[in-house]
């Protein structure tokens, strides 16, 4: 079916092929971001900043504003009122692993790069990072880290080092536990889960990568389940696995799973060590393991900051939502895993509700999954991947992300396109109709300057939709004014100035902010001048610009024209 759908749609490939400017393309779509790095070529051949990953922050030097060459050349290239608002992470890859791919993805757009401890060995999660860090360090971006963990959920094993096996209708599949050599005896699948044999019965359905391939359990033989493929497919290495008797999902097991493993925790030193920017933890189940997590970092990395995501892809996440995303410093829409534990038919509410309460709460949050399912095999995305990815967007959700179509899907780039192009696209459609969105914003904070700061910034925000202005400026130590600003979702782009190169990372995941680095004084007078000339030298504002500025170390708003 693909097939068809893909041949049927590949004239909407020049959509997003740069055509002559001359001819305007149906949708308007903006070229590909390669062509960014054409007309800007300082994005490829010179060191436009440096940025320091992991490392104590270099001495400021006064005269200079560090900016990320791509934010940069976007700025430019559509004036800042048209930047892109939603942010972009990007799953690395065996087909995105290499420098020149990574370059690739930092010059399309990717803010945040993701690596996913279930697949690959540490050392060649290493190899990634210092990739990552290498390409910020010599070519100006500001790519963060994200570091995903694996999970104690119940998955399959590797297949013996083959990348894939069909499975086809009323083929009999052995699941064991045993270990086996590899390569595995033929249509034998391993399973990581001791208690397998022993908690699934015959006449279970047992549905892999939440039912991509299902089959129905049809004998037991010791350690080995016998069952018969009901709906053929494509088995991929660490493929999740549940089993669904009557209905519903067999979830009592899973239950008693840690939600961080030993292996995850070998996993989370690695990261302290290697000073990701955030962790992700798959399959949480309750606000204690967010908090757990938390203080252990606290204790290992007295000075680094690594923002702990909750990955919302469980039936307990679900019921426990607003006190673990109260824990979290963000949280994700796993809708891979999610959409095997409810019916695929309640995932689209839970991602609605689960995008609305992160931005009550403050929380940034990232729309995951098959947002693109299709491109890993073609040039071009589906109308309904389209639509899906309107959706997010249309949800204001802060970050949209690639897994297999850029960890290993044959078209990575223009998957990331496409996801720039239709957010681009969506966002300034609904700044043309000037759809506000009437949400209740609720107090956050608890003491009573946070409250302060929080009607201070959504002032500053309703103020800057009503006087139309070009940007809001945000002075910001720890970033926490720039995301009551981005919550707020106002017209115009934020630009948030911040003082340390970690704090400038992570705010990459959040709506609508433009983190520059500036080295800043409590003088707002001053720090106001300084910015205005270190843009406007760079050509990022002009005189006339109007713009309101808040900041974390004065309590007020002002309003002025750029001189
Ligand atoms: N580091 C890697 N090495 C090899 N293959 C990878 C790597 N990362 C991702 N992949 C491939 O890309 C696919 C999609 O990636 P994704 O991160 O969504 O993983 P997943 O296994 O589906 O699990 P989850 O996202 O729930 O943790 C994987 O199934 C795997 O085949
Ligand atoms: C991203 C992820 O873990 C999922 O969708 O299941
Ligand atoms: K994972
Ligand atoms: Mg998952």
């Amino acid at each position: 079916m693909s097939l068809s759908l893909s041949l049927s749609l590949s004239h909407s490939l020049h959509l997003f092929t740069p055509p002559p400017a001359a001819i305007p393309t149906r949708l308007h779509l903006p070229p590909p971001s390669l062509s960014l790095a054409r007309r800007f070529p300082s994005l490829r051949a010179s060191v436009l900043v440096s940025d320091n990953n992991g490392a104590p922050a270099p001495p400021s030097d006064p005269s200079s504003i560090e900016v990320d060459a791509v934010t940069e050349a976007e700025l430019k290239e559509n004036g800042f009122r048209s930047t892109r608002r939603t942010k972009l992470v990007c799953t690395v890859g065996p087909a995105t692993c290499g420098f020149e791919q990574l370059e690739a993805l930092a010059v399309g757009g990717m803010n945040v790069a993701r690596l996913n401890m279930c697949h690959g060995t540490r050392d060649w999660h290493k190899t990634v990072i210092d990739r990552v860090r290498r390409l910020n360090h010599e070519k100006g971006f500001a790519v963060a880290i994200m570091m995903d963990t694996e999970g104690s959920e119940i998955h399959m094993g590797d297949l013996g080092g083959a990348s894939s096996a069909k499975a086809d209708d009323g083929e009999i599949w052995t699941f064991s536990v045993r270990a086996f050599d590899s390569p595995l005896p033929q249509r034998t699948i391993n399973v990581n889960y001791e208690g397998f044999a022993e908690d699934v019965k015959v006449g279970d359905e047992l549905l892999v990568d939440g039912g991509m391939v299902r089959f129905e359990v049809i004998q037991k033989i010791g350690p080995d389940v016998k069952c018969r493929c009901t709906d053929p497919g494509l088995l991929l290495p660490r493929a999740n696995l549940t089993f669904w008797r009557n209905g519903s999902l067999v979830r009592e097991r899973n239950a008693m799973l840690p939600t961080i493993s030993s292996k995850d925790w070998l996993d989370i030193d690695f990261g302290i060590a290697e000073g990701v920017d955030f962790i992700a933890i798959s399959f949480v189940k309750s606000a204690e393991v967010i908090t757990h997590l938390k203080s252990y970092i606290a204790a290992r990395s007295r000075d680094s900051d690594i923002s702990v995501i909750a990955k919302i892809e469980s039936i307990d996440s679900l019921k426990n939502l607003e006190e673990i995303i109260q824990a979290a410093d963000g949280a994700m829409v796993a809708r891979g895993d999610l959409g095997a534990q409810i019916p695929l038919e309640q995932v689209p509410s839970a991602q609605q509700r689960i995008v609305q309460l992160c931005r009550q709460l403050n929380k940034p949050v990232i729309v995951a999954s098959q947002l693109l399912e299709s491109m890993i095999e073609y040039p071009t995305p589906t109308r309904a991947e389209v639509a899906d990815v309107s959706e997010a967007v249309r949800q204001r959700a802060d970050a949209l992300m690639l897994s297999g179509e850029s960890a290993m899907g044959q078209y990575p780039e223009k998957a990331l396109t496409v996801l720039r192009s239709v957010s681009l696209r969506i966002e300034r459609w609904w700044r043309e109709q000037k759809r506000y969105e009437a949400m209740l914003l609720p107090s956050v904070g608890s003491y009573f300057s946070e409250k302060i700061s929080e009607e201070i910034c959504s002032s500053a925000a309703k103020m800057a939709n009503n006087l139309e202005v070009d940007a809001l400026f945000v002075y910001t130590k720890t970033g926490y004014m720039a995301s009551l600003l981005s919550r707020c979702r106002p017209d115009c782009p934020i630009f948030a100035f911040t003082t340390t190169p970690s704090v400038r990372r992570r705010l990459n995941l959040q709506w609508g902010l433009i983190p520059f680095r500036l080295s800043f004084s409590d003088d707002m007078e001053s720090n106001l001048n300084r910015t205005f000339s270190l843009l406007k030298a760079r050509n990022l504002i002009k005189s006339g610009d109007l713009v309101i500025a808040v900041s974390d170390m004065l309590q007020s708003i002002q309003v002025m024209n750029v001189p």
